[in-house]
Parts: structure tokens; sequence; C-alpha cells
């Protein structure tokens, strides 16, 4: 294992930064830099799960351009056997049922600082972040997650032996939500942002838990973490953040609705009266370039629709496919309520009917799982399934597919939907959350509105007539490919808020 982890006490990752230069423009920018600490379960180069994943990987490095942007992450086994070295760094003292951890430093190939929070018996497992292999969530998960906030909350107060100090926390998702809780716990003043990716995870425990996690009983009661008689992580990242933002401005809408509040609706109602809800649209890495991305068995750009079809007859290998002149829809998802693939499966022996094929890749519930396996028995050469997941031919499914099937019943932004019109393949999506920000129907797209195998249906008849109408279908495409926004473009609204924290914080003032 190339993971060997060095005795130093301090961290040494300092050696590797730019070092000043006294009177250029370089030291202007150092001193401009802000200190992030950027804390989620997942990082896509080292572990990912699903969308959470790329954006650890991609937003800390599209900002890293103009602040130093540190990602904390827990100390999975695929972490610690990754192949990147690994410099012991720090430590964290253990606090109620919390066992003491180690923090040592990963730099990535390009210099991303990652901090991994070292604990083999919360993390050494086989399995997920979150779950055993046959997808039951670990027991211990409240624990597990805690002690990933409660790292982060000493990481940001100096207490965890590291040379380096954050000037701004961001955390992300219910695993992370702990950390800005445990820094109001603890009257630390760091100001602190929590990203929801999914309002749906929430990260319950019994209410026997508290004493486990070390909680002042301020934070079991309402205006706490409590959450009709349990204890909400997610909750918790809402109330004690200094800022809230999700991954589309229509999400952030929706979420302070009935429908997709999830019962959150009426704090974040507030957080939106305090102006402390903002939404903020994922982009995509530069990575995702139709012309030369090596996975694709052929580059293409638009117009060129030839090369194209070529990934479109590896897809039908790979799936073991028909050839035929018909539209080739991909599904590449979590199996997942979320996404509707029931509503794919209620749909697709008519998609087939009309001379469609479907290629799936996904894993997640069981029963879904077992019920898209059933349907590629039940089409053969018609319909290929691939239970499990890997980048490799996700991609060629984008690249090789003319669409993409996404009929999720809630949808924070998705990437997938970008990363299928980057590659020319036009996503057919329910209009809510991020899809209907990014998806213009009938231009780079279809939309539609009801959560109904008649109202997908009829969305998937207008993408086939499309489909029948070169011209407009190439045209389609090419607008497509064009219309993703890359993180460079996301990256200045969140730079802007951390500016705002940082200056409410320097004038001791109350956000407004
Ligand atoms: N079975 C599987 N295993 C592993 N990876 C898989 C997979 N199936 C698909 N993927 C990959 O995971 C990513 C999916 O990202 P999405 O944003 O579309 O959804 P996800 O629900 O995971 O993310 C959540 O967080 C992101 C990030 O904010 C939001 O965009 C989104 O709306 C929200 O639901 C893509 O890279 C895709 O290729």
């Amino acid at each position: 294992m190339g993971n060997a982890v060095a005795a130093s006490r301090f961290d040494q990752s300092v050696l590797v930064e730019t070092p000043l230069k006294p009177q250029s423009k370089i030291t202007n920018l150092h001193a401009v830099k802000k200190k992030i600490l950027f804390v989620s379960p997942e990082l896509a180069d080292l572990i990912k799960v699903g969308g959470l994943g790329d954006v650890s990987a991609s937003l800390p490095r599209a900002m890293n351009a103009d602040h130093d942007v540190r990602v904390l992450i827990p100390g999975y086994r695929q972490v610690m056997e990754s192949g990147h070295a690994i410099r012991d760094v720090g430590s964290v003292p253990g606090h109620a049922a919390l066992p003491p951890a180690r923090i040592g430093c990963m730099t990535l190939p390009d210099g991303l600082v990652v901090y991994v929070l070292i604990c083999p018996e919360l993390y050494d497992r086989d399995g997920t972040p979150y779950g055993d292999s046959h997808g039951r969530d670990w027991q211990d998960n409240h624990i597990r997650f805690a002690r990933l906030g409660l790292a982060a909350a000493e990481i940001a107060a100096g207490t965890a032996c590291l040379s380096w100090c954050p000037e701004v926390v961001h955390a992300n998702d219910w695993p992370a939500a702990l950390t800005p809780a445990y820094m109001s716990w603890r009257g630390q003043t760091t100001p602190t942002v929590f990203t929801v990716h999914n309002l749906a995870y929430q990260g319950l425990c019994s209410l026997e838990c508290s004493p486990e996690l070390g909680l002042p009983s301020s934070a079991c009661g309402h205006q706490g973490m409590e959450f009709y008689g349990r204890l909400s992580f997610l909750k918790a990242g809402l109330v004690y953040s200094d800022h809230v933002t999700t991954v589309s401005e229509n999400y952030a809408r929706e979420i302070t609705t009935e429908e997709f509040g999830c019962g959150l609706e009426g704090m974040l109602q507030f957080k939106v009266k305090l102006n402390q809800l903002s939404g903020i649209p994922n982009g995509i890495d530069d990575s995702w370039d139709s012309l030369n991305d090596p996975h694709l068995v052929q580059g293409f750009e638009a117009h060129d629709w030839e090369a194209k079809r070529a990934n479109t007859r590896h897809v039908e290998r790979m799936f073991g496919l028909e050839q035929s002149d018909g539209p080739l829809f991909a599904v590449v998802s979590r199996l997942v309520q979320q996404k509707g693939i029931d509503l794919t499966l209620e749909i697709a022996d008519a998609i087939v009917a009309q001379g469609g094929r479907i290629a799936i890749i996904g894993r997640g519930e069981e029963d879904l799982e077992e019920a898209v396996r059933e349907l590629a028995r039940r089409h053969p050469g018609r319909v290929g399934a691939n239970v499990g997941f890997n980048e490799a031919d996700a991609r060629c499914m984008f690249a090789g597919s003319d669409f993409l099937l996404m009929p999720s019943r809630f949808e924070p932004c998705g990437l997938s939907q970008m990363y299928a019109q980057r590659f020319g393949s036009l996503p057919i999506a329910r209009a809510t959350g991020g899809l209907a920000d990014t998806i213009e129907d009938g231009v780079t797209g279809f939309l539609f509105n009801e959560t109904s195998s008649e109202s997908y249906l009829e969305a998937v008849q207008r993408a086939m007539a499309v489909y029948r109408n070169p011209e407009l279908l190439n045209a389609m495409r090419a607008r497509a490919m064009a219309s993703p926004l890359y993180w460079k473009q996301s990256v200045e609204p969140y730079a802007a808020l951390y500016r705002k924290l940082l200056a409410a914080k320097k004038s001791g003032g109350k956000l407004v």
C-alpha cells in the first residue's frame, strides 16, 4: 500500500505552497486568498456514491484559482488504500462516545490538499461511506459523522495540531452537518456555510443518542436539532450555520414549500426572511470535453454526428443491443425512488414498441435493481441493463445515446443531464429543481410536468418526433452541447458569499 503515514506532528503541506514573492502581483493574490475548509463525506477522486462526490472534487478545484480550499473527508478503507501518500499532520481528542482520531494530509497529483480523518474503528470497513455492501446503513452512522463534524470544528478552532486554520468552513449535506453545530455550541465564530445537495437525506437518529454525541441540552429542543421526536443532523446544519445554500435556484424555492420541504419548509421560509438561504447552481468540470475525452471510442464536436454515431455503436455492443436506426435512450442513475426509475419501467414497453432501445446503468435499491434486470430479460436486444456503476461506461453512454431519461420526482440540481447535454444526448426530464433551470424545453432537451407515465410518455413522443427530423434533432444537439455551465461560472457566487460572511464577522454585525 502506498499510504505511508509519516510521524510528523506538523502539517507539511504548507511546504508545497508557492513561496510568496515580495513586491510582485503574486504577493497580493496570496494576501487575499481565503482559507476555506470544505467538509464532505465523498470526493470523486477517492470515493463517490453520487453527485456530491463530483461536486466535492470539482468545486474546491475551481475555487482554488482564487482561494486556498482544502477538503476534509473520512478515512474510509478506499481512501486509505487509494495509493496516495498520507502524512500524519494532526490529531483530535475523543468526545463523549466519539473516539480520538488522527488527521492525515494527502496532496492529490494536481495539488488539491485533502485532510483525511483517520479513525479505523469507524471508517475501515467494506461497503460504501454510508452502509454495508447489502445497502444497510451502518448502525453507528451518528457517531461516524458526528466525528467528522467535530473534527472539522477542531480544525477551525486551531486545536487539531495543524499549522493551517480556515477562515470559512463549508459543510455539505447531513454527514457534515454537525460541523456548524459543534462550532456554534463551542462559541466559535468562524463563518459557516452549509450546502444542501439533497434535503431528503436527513441523518436521523434517536434522541437517546444525545449523550453519545456529547450534545448540549439546548440541542435536543425544537430550537435545536430535534425533529419530530428524533435528532436530525440535517436540521442542525440548517439551524447552526450562518448561511444555507442549495444547488439550484429553483430547488432553493421548492424546499420552502410543503411538497419539497420534507417537513423543514417552515424553518427554511424563516431562513429566507433572514436572507440566509440561496441557490447556487452546480456546474460541470473541464473533463466533460466530447472531443478529447479518452473514455470515448471516438471524440466528436457539434455537427460531427458520424463520429457521435461511432459511440452509439459502442454502447450497442456494451449492452448487447441490436443495431438499428431507432433512437437509443440511456438511464445513468442511482436506482432510487427519487429518480423515478419506476416511471421509466412503466413506459419502457411503449418505447420498445416504437423502435427505441434502452441502455441502463446504475445501482441502488434492491427491488429497483431487480426490476431493471427483469426488464432487460423481457426485451433481449432492445433493453440492456448493467447493475453497477463505473465512470468510463457512464461517459460512453452519455456520448452514445440520443436521449437521457431523467424523470426525477425531485432533483436539487442534477449533473447527469448536463453531462448528457455536453455529449449531445438530449435529456427528457421532469420540470423540477435544477432540471427546470438547466433544460430549455424543445431547445436543449424535453421537460414534462406531472409525475405520471402519461405526462412522461408525452415528452418521449415529442423526442421521438424530433428524432425523425434530423435537421431539428441536430440543431437541438448543437444547442444542448453549448448549454451547460462550467464550474468556473458557479464559483463567483460562492466567493461572494464567503466575502459577505467574512465582512459581517469583521464588522461584528449580524448578517442581513
Ligand atoms: N449508481 C451510481 N453509483 C455511483 N455514481 C452514479 C450512479 N449513478 C449515477 N452516478 C453518477 O453520479 C452522478 C449523479 O449526479 P446527480 O447530480 O445527477 O445526482 P445525485 O442524486 O447523485 O446527486 C445529488 O447531489 C448532486 C450534487 O449537488 C445534485 O446535483 C443532485 O440533484 C442531488 O440529487 C453522475 O456523475 C453519475 O454519472
